[in-house]
């Protein structure tokens, strides 16, 4: 669905993708990596709103450059500020999109809205207001606009920014649904959504990618080099509620063997030679 090779987008003298190259299908894709690492700008380049200085992108099996529109017809974006008419209903916010997508003609049109709001389980607020709804209703909101049209490709920038853990764990629910026949592409600071939800993870660290594959895969890179131990050891180290320190790289003196998660396969990935050679 995504083929990306050597994408470059500079901005001024800094470049936010830097020589990009991966690859995505279906089921749900995980973009994980640091503040500035490209993300944002990866994601509205494959929502096709920017275009890549250089590189070879193809989206769907076609040419962004030449088949913008088609694409577009084709996929769904949630931006990172969507930019909600808070004085919408949800009803009216969802048409409002639908209209935009070129859905004209009006019964169809309603029909629709009325699917995607109730795949996203908000149909008792359907005549509210946004400016009355919960972030995590709000967020659902979001997710329902890139459904209508039953896109094949749906991109999310930051989805679960401020959720609470419960809204948090129903928004795991509804992406593993939608994306259990399309393609999924989320970016996040979460490591904790990426190891409940993605079966891809692409790391970007400076408009680069720094990893592909798995979770688990990612979560391997830490077997075997993360441990507990009494005192402070290196730079990727903390005091957790017991008292111990939990440290990630080479084994302090009388360490005790930790089990690793996704987020410490990330922290090696990003500052792993750093913090080892400081240790
Ligand atoms: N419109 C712009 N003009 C100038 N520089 C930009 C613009 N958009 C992004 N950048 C720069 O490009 C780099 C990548 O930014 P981007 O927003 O893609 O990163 P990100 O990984 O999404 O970060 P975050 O996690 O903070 O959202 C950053 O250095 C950023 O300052």
């Amino acid at each position: 669905m995504i083929e990306a090779a050597g994408l470059v987008k500079t901005y001024g003298r800094g470049r936010a993708l830097d020589g990009l190259t991966f690859t995505a299908g279906k089921g749900v894709t995980g973009l994980l990596g640091p503040n500035g690492a490209g993300k944002t700008t990866l994601i509205r380049m494959l929502a096709t709103v920017l275009a890549p200085d250089e590189g070879e992108l193809r989206l769907l099996g076609r040419d962004p450059a030449g088949d913008r529109l088609e694409i577009r017809r084709r996929l769904g974006y949630l931006p990172q500020e969507p930019g909600y008419q808070r004085g919408f209903t949800v009803f009216e916010f969802v048409d409002y999109v639908a209209i935009l997508k070129e859905m004209v003609e009006r019964r169809a049109r309603h029909d629709e809205v009325r699917r995607v709001i109730e795949e996203v389980g908000l149909t008792s607020v359907s005549g509210k207001r946004i400016r009355t709804l919960s972030g995590g209703m709000r967020r659902r909101l979001g997710i329902a606009q890139t459904l209508l049209g039953d896109p094949e490709l749906i991109l999310l920038d930051e989805p679960t920014v401020g959720l609470d853990p419960e809204q948090r764990l129903r928004f795991r629910e509804l992406i593993s649904h939608i994306g259990q026949d399309r393609a999924v592409v989320l970016s996040t600071h979460q490591t904790e959504d990426v190891a409940a939800l993605c079966n891809r993870v692409v790391v970007l660290k400076a408009g680069r990618c720094e990893f592909e594959g798995t979770p688990e895969e990612i979560r391997a890179l830490a077997e075997g080099r993360v441990w507990f131990s009494a005192e402070k050891s290196g730079v990727l180290s903390w005091r957790t509620g017991d008292g111990l320190f939990r440290n990630i790289g080479p084994a302090p003196e009388g360490a005790r063997l930790a089990e690793p998660t996704v987020e410490d396969g990330y922290l090696l990935l990003l500052g792993g030679t750093a913090a080892e050679a400081a240790a």
